[in-house]
């Protein structure tokens, strides 16, 4: 094989009752096995593939017994990496699991770099570019449908996807090069238009259908960003506080307590939301608070999704109105708080104001309303029509910007055999797409590229 045999940690540091040193490449075996010690005196380049082994490590140059472990074997190529790879599962501390990295090391082994051994399943064929990157969204996700969307993607589901698009575009520059080839046909041009534009637009639609995943993909991998807005003291902190099940922001009777943006992750009925906290919007004398203030509106802009807070017990303000009026085409939510105080609040008046957008009452104080709000939310998230089979999402920054400029170029194609120009442009743009869509899984891509995909991934994976 090409490659030398690389070693690293692959499970937390100094946490945990055991602890796994990987071993992959041509020398692993070579190298556990100077190092092994069964009491049976078996020895592991004797084994065969895929059993565990009990024993002690030890240190060769001075016979010193270094840790008590199982040895897994399991040799190539039915493993993780195709190489030949070895796991020395050890006692979980600090000390002893780089005690025996140490040795693997001074005895052959190279320190692994971060994502090294899944770079290698990349390399020898056993996954693409798009699986080896949804090994990374696995260990990030922080729910459990993110972590389906990574999981179908690992299974290859994007992969085939893509797979049969490429294979269309070539089977139609195949098709266009024989009818090139084989002058017997009059018109090789009315044999050829019509096919290209065909495999084109079923191209382009599939793209499209893609791409419709990718908004909902991406909040599921991201979070979707929610902003809490409202005047001071409406009860955002609170707000925050009870959806996060945490006292994360500091919540008092005093307009203007907070100043500065709070932000938390939060799971709300399967929705990811990076929630934001934010310092009530009014106008203020107060240096600090007018800074604050003005950071609320910015985040505003980036919002998925605002919440507004009005507060139930006191008339509609001036810049309840304005707040209003600035959401207004934005995704959002209105929650009328503190329905526990005697109301001033016209309901009627507000949902005027909010034309189509849910208008929810809450006490936080209580904590009324606030399971309506989450059901709210989540149902404008999943938009009621939850599929019944996940579809397949595309999630990722870099295919979905791939996918636009595919969904370019094969529009190019169309439009070009709709407009008849000379055949061979026509294929140009073909080309084009199949590349570009090929550099979703990694067929036609560069190694800086890839390097610096698998440079992102944490050490031993
Ligand atoms: N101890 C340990 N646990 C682990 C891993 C590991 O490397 N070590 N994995 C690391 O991420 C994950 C498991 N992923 C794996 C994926 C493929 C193969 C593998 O051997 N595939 C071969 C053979 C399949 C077969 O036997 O049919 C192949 O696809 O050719 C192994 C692990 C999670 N758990
Ligand atoms: N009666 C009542 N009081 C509430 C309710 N929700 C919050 N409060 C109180 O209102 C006050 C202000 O709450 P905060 O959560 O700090 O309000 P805020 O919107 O974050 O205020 P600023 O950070 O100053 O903009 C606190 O004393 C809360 O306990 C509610 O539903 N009913
Ligand atoms: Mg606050």
């Amino acid at each position: 094989m090409q490659f030398d045999t690389i070693a690293a940690i692959s499970t937390p540091m100094g946490e945990g009752a055991i602890a796994i040193v990987r071993i992959s490449g041509d020398e692993a075996v070579a190298i556990a096995d100077r190092l092994f010690r069964s009491p049976s005196g078996k020895r592991l380049v004797d084994s065969s593939s895929h059993t565990i082994h009990y024993g002690h490590l030890v240190d060769p140059a001075t016979d010193e017994t270094v840790e008590e472990i199982m040895v897994s074997l399991m040799k190539a190529p039915k493993t993780f990496t195709r190489e030949d790879v070895i796991e020395l599962n050890c006692h979980g501390g600090l000390v002893s699991v780089n005690r025996v990295l140490r040795l693997v090391l001074q005895y052959g082994a190279r320190l692994a770099e971060p994502g090294e051994f899944t770079k290698r399943a990349f390399l020898n064929g056993r996954i693409d570019l798009s699986q080896s990157e949804a090994v990374m969204d696995l260990i990030r996700a922080k729910t459990d449908r993110a972590m389906n969307v990574a999981l179908n993607q690992m299974d290859g589901k994007l992969s085939r996807l893509i797979g049969e698009l490429r294979q269309a575009l070539l089977e139609t520059l195949a098709q266009v090069e024989v009818n090139i080839d084989y002058p017997e046909y009059d018109d090789v041009e009315e044999m050829t238009i019509p096919l290209m534009i065909e495999k084109g637009e079923w191209v382009r639609s599939e793209i499209i259908r893609l791409l419709a995943t990718s908004s909902q993909g991406r909040i599921l991998r991201e979070g979707l960003s929610t902003v809490i807005i409202g005047r001071p003291n409406v009860g955002k902190s609170s707000l925050l506080n009870s959806l996060v099940q945490e006292n994360k922001a500091i919540v008092t009777d005093i307009a203007g307590t907070t100043r500065d943006i709070i932000e938390e992750y939060v799971n709300v009925k399967g929705v990811p939301l990076k929630l934001v906290d934010t310092a009530g919007i009014r106008e203020t004398e107060d240096l600090v608070e007018r800074i604050g203030v003005e950071r609320s509106r910015q985040v505003l802009k980036e919002a998925d999704l605002v919440i507004l807070l009005l507060n139930g017990s006191e008339d509609l303000s001036p810049e309840d109105e304005r707040l209003l009026e600035t959401i207004r085409p934005m995704d959002a939510i209105i929650v009328v708080n503190k329905t526990d105080l005697p109301q001033k609040i016209d309901i009627g008046s507000v949902q005027q104001l909010a034309g189509e957008k849910h208008v929810i009452t809450t006490s936080i104080l209580q904590d009324e309303g606030v399971e309506e709000l989450e059901e709210t939310i989540a149902g404008l998230f999943f938009g009621g029509d939850i599929e019944a089979e996940d579809p397949t999402y595309v999630s990722n920054e870099r295919h979905i910007a791939l996918l636009h400029q595919a969904k370019t170029s094969i529009e190019d194609a169309i439009q070009a055999a709709e407009a008849r120009v000379p055949i061979d442009m026509i294929q140009i743009d073909i080309t084009r797409t199949w590349e570009l869509l090929g550099e979703i899984v990694g067929d036609t891509v560069q190694d800086s590229l890839i390097n610096q995909l698998f440079s992102q991934f944490c050490l031993g994976k």
